[in-house]
């Protein structure tokens, strides 16, 4: 089939990535010229496992990439993977999309036939109907349900794992204007299905239901994250190991074996923003979501926790602190919602020189927000003279980090992450035991 994607961000690139090696020909669309150059050079314009090679591979093949929005009236569906942000207050920001939906609509005014409409985007339950619907109607000068189609198809992938997550999903949710759009998506993820390691669950729902799946989903997992963190806060205060009662919960199918690593917290580009979005949606609708609230304050004090033990050991003002670790997450170079930056901030407020250190370029958009903090080039230039270390990120090579911990002032690691092997001559302080 013929595919457009409009957004090619870190979603974008890896959907139309994976859609041209499932055998489409696929144009993605974005509105920044480096990123349509380094797809088209055959480059990948992020940081994400595998891509790379993928786009390496079909790069002027099945895959090219355009700053024009025209090219998606040469396709059969048009998939929408631009950024839904969050407000100030939380609340979800749809503008990027709703001017993106312009774009689009004005160009599907000069295609003749069915075309469909596929919202990847994050958005809450009615937006597509209320706000992306209206708008491509008025751009196109037709009628949905007829001239052109909607569907919300979500996506599950997690950063870091996109293209593995893509290509076998646990399910496949879709939901529909029409009966030509159910049609649609199941026979462009006909491929996918066939060649996936296991079978994939295919939800057929409405077009509100499979938005609020999606935030389900999210807001589960930042749930059950939130609750074994407060769980292994629990844990610490009676010198319980956490992480021994974690693993024996998690043999309760009920509770299920995944998302039970307690430590610094939950952050990334989702969790966070999707959290927000569905409280301030609640609040909107004069529903107090008490456990929602919960969820996020617990996760926000995680990091806050991490510099109140080290204060145990160190008054940290006016001295060197290691901050290792600034994406949200290994395996990607992607700040968004990280827990480092609410050490940075505590650590900062209380008077720390901060020096910091991850293995990606995370260091280069930190700069931006957190300009008074020290970047190095190695976990061992941060540790050198420092007077403490937050363990922010499970990056491997921080898990073999061991001499270099002989050359800090004062040798005391607060492990947000549980990676760090506990020996003499370092003072350890876990979070979850
Ligand atoms: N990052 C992730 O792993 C996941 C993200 N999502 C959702 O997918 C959506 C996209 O997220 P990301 O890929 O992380 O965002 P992103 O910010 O990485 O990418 C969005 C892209 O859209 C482009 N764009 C903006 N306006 C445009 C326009 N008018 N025409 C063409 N391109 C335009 C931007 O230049 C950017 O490259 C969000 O709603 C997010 O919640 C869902 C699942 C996973
Ligand atoms: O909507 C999205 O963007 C995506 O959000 C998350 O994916 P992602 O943010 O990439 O990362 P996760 O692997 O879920 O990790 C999120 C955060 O939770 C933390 N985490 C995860 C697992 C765990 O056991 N403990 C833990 O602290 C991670 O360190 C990270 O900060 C979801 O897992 C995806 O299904 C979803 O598509």
């Amino acid at each position: 089939m013929n595919v457009s994607v409009v957004g090619s961000g870190y979603v974008g690139t890896s959907v139309a990535a994976c859609l041209a090696d499932l055998g489409h020909d696929v144009v993605a669309i974005d509105i920044d010229a480096d990123i349509v150059e380094r797809i088209n050079a055959g480059e990948s314009p992020i940081h994400e496992p595998g891509l790379p090679e993928l786009i390496e591979e079909h790069a002027g093949g099945r895959l090219r990439a355009t700053t024009d929005h025209a090219a998606l009236r040469d396709t059969d569906l048009t998939f929408v993977a631009m950024q839904t942000p969050s407000r100030e207050d939380g609340s979800i920001d749809l503008s990027v999309v709703e001017a993106g939906m312009r774009d689009v609509g004005e160009t599907l005014a000069e295609k003749d036939g069915y075309h469909l409409v596929v919202v990847k985007s994050t958005v809450l339950p009615g937006m597509t109907e209320e706000r992306i619907v209206p708008i491509l109607e008025e751009t196109s000068g037709k009628t949905v349900g007829e001239d052109f189609g909607v569907a919300v198809n979500p996506e599950f992938q997690s950063q870091g794992t996109a293209v593995e997550d893509f290509l076998n999903p646990d399910k496949l949710v879709f939901g529909a204007t029409d009966d030509r759009g159910f049609g649609l998506l199941n026979d462009l993820y006909d491929p996918l299905v066939e060649q996936a390691d296991a079978e994939a669950a295919i939800v057929e729902t409405g077009l509100r239901e499979a938005a609020m799946i999606k935030y389900a989903n999210n807001v589960f997992l930042a749930a059950k994250l939130s609750t074994i963190n407060e769980i292994a806060n629990v844990c610490k205060e009676y010198g319980v190991d956490s992480y021994e009662v974690s693993e024996a919960i998690g043999l309760d199918e009920r509770i299920g074996a995944s998302f039970l690593r307690s430590g610094a917290g939950w952050g990334g580009s989702c969790f966070p923003k999707d959290t927000d979005a569905i409280r301030a949606a609640a609040r909107e609708q004069d529903y107090e979501p008490a456990l929602l609230d919960a969820v996020v304050g617990v996760n926000d004090r995680q990091p806050v926790r991490m510099v109140d033990f080290l204060e145990k050991h160190v008054d940290v003002e006016g001295k060197r602190v290691a901050v290792l670790g600034l994406a949200f997450k290994p395996g990607t170079d992607d700040i968004r919602g990280s827990r480092s930056k609410l050490a940075i901030e505590a650590l900062e407020e209380r008077g720390a020189d901060v020096v910091a250190f991850d293995p990606t370029d995370a260091a280069d958009a930190m700069a931006e927000q957190y300009p008074d903090v020290e970047y190095v080039d190695s976990a061992a230039a941060a540790l050198d003279g420092a007077h403490g270390a937050l363990v922010m990120t499970d990056w491997p090579e921080f898990a073999a980090l061991d001499p270099e911990f002989d050359a800090m002032a004062d040798p005391v690691v607060v492990d947000g992450r549980r990676i760090i092997e506990r020996r003499e001559g370092i003072v350890y302080e876990g979070l979850t035991w």
